[in-house]
């Protein structure tokens, strides 16, 4: 977005921030540890933490710059990664435009060869170093599965807890359960928690976020009429809302929630026919969310690779979670 500066005499003139194309590689171990870095003696913003990598040549694609980047700072090659998040972030002086990536598998262990230190930490503990401004979408992508769960609409809380175990284990789970009254609803609720949890799911909730914070729930979960009606960002661990397009993806990043689920991306059995926005305008604008995305409608459980190759976070369904 362009910088507007009051000159003297009250004329205005657009300052462009100088914009600054980033690779960022986020090298992350079997147990779970990534590796961040701290930026060295001599650099902008000396001293903090970052993902290592490094600004992309003209004409160089993003994938191209990460692998020369550890090369170069790391000593590391890349052999396996897929995209992230995108993050765009506006310093005083600079607008940041990273394009950040996971790798899974490299050559070579990582040294400081440009005399920096570095560490490996769990996502959890990234904020006991001080690190960059930009970096916050990233780490709350790192935090948060790729599946995310939602119940099928009629289901029976019994037979639902007695199928969890086949859910993608570390899953959001979203008990939707449309038809139950308040009570009924709660008392779903409060059963599921324990089950869940001792499967390591997160447990989110629809309805009110009074309701969620009340029944002790992971996160809430808000339709976008509720997003467009809301100020401030419940407080609860975890914050998603339905998005259909651009608007409601803004608003959801304004209010800090965590991360939107965006749909319908393909015609699916619970919007059957519906205009679908199709894999292109999905990927548009996710990559332009500035914060994680999930694509729902029509998905199955081996488009996975496919829409994190277009920078979603992951997937959310109900069918594809509990197949008939
Ligand atoms: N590598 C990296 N850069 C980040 C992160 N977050 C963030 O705001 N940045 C910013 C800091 C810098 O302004 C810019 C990265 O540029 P850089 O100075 O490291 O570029 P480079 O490695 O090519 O270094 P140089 O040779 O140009 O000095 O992106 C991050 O997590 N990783
Ligand atoms: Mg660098």
């Amino acid at each position: 977005m362009p910088n507007t500066v009051r000159e003297a005499g009250g004329g205005r003139r657009e300052a462009q921030r100088p914009r600054i194309a980033v690779a960022a590689g986020v090298l992350i171990r079997a147990s779970g540890e990534v590796l961040i870095a701290q930026r060295p003696e001599g650099k902008i913003a000396a001293g903090q933490w970052e993902f290592p990598g490094g600004k992309i040549e003209p004409g160089e694609s993003a994938r191209d710059a990460l692998v020369r980047e550890l090369h170069e700072e790391l000593g590391v090659t890349v052999r396996e990664a897929r995209p992230l998040i995108k993050v765009v972030h506006e310093y005083r002086e600079r607008t940041v435009e990273l394009d950040c990536w996971i790798g899974t598998a490299w050559d070579g262990e990582p040294q400081g060869r440009e005399q920096q230190a570095f560490a490996w930490v769990t996502p959890e503990r990234i904020e006991d170093y001080p690190i960059l401004a930009a970096d916050g979408p990233i780490l709350t992508a790192l935090r948060l599965p790729s599946h995310y769960v939602f119940t099928p609409p009629h289901a029976d809380p019994d037979a639902l807890i007695a199928r969890l175990p086949a859910l993608p284990r570390g899953a959001l789970l979203r008990l939707r359960l449309p038809a139950l009254g308040d009570d009924d609803y709660a008392a779903c609720v409060r059963a599921m928690l324990a089950p869940a949890r001792g499967l390591g799911l997160r447990v989110i909730v629809d309805r009110t976020p009074q309701m969620a914070v009340s029944l002790g729930a992971d996160g809430w979960h808000a339709t976008a009429a509720q997003l467009h009606a809301l100020d401030a960002r419940p407080a609860l661990p975890w914050c998603f809302a339905s998005a259909h397009g651009a608007a409601e993806l803004d608003r959801a990043r304004a209010l800090g929630f965590d991360a939107a689920v965006l749909g319908t991306v393909r015609p699916s059995a619970t919007h059957p026919g519906g205009a679908a926005l199709g894999f292109d305008a999905a990927a548009r604008l996710t990559q332009a969310a500035n914060l994680p995305v999930y694509w729902i409608g029509g998905l199955q459980l081996d488009d996975l690779r496919d829409v994190q190759t277009q920078y979603a976070q992951g997937m959310a369904a109900i069918r594809a979670y509990w197949p008939d």
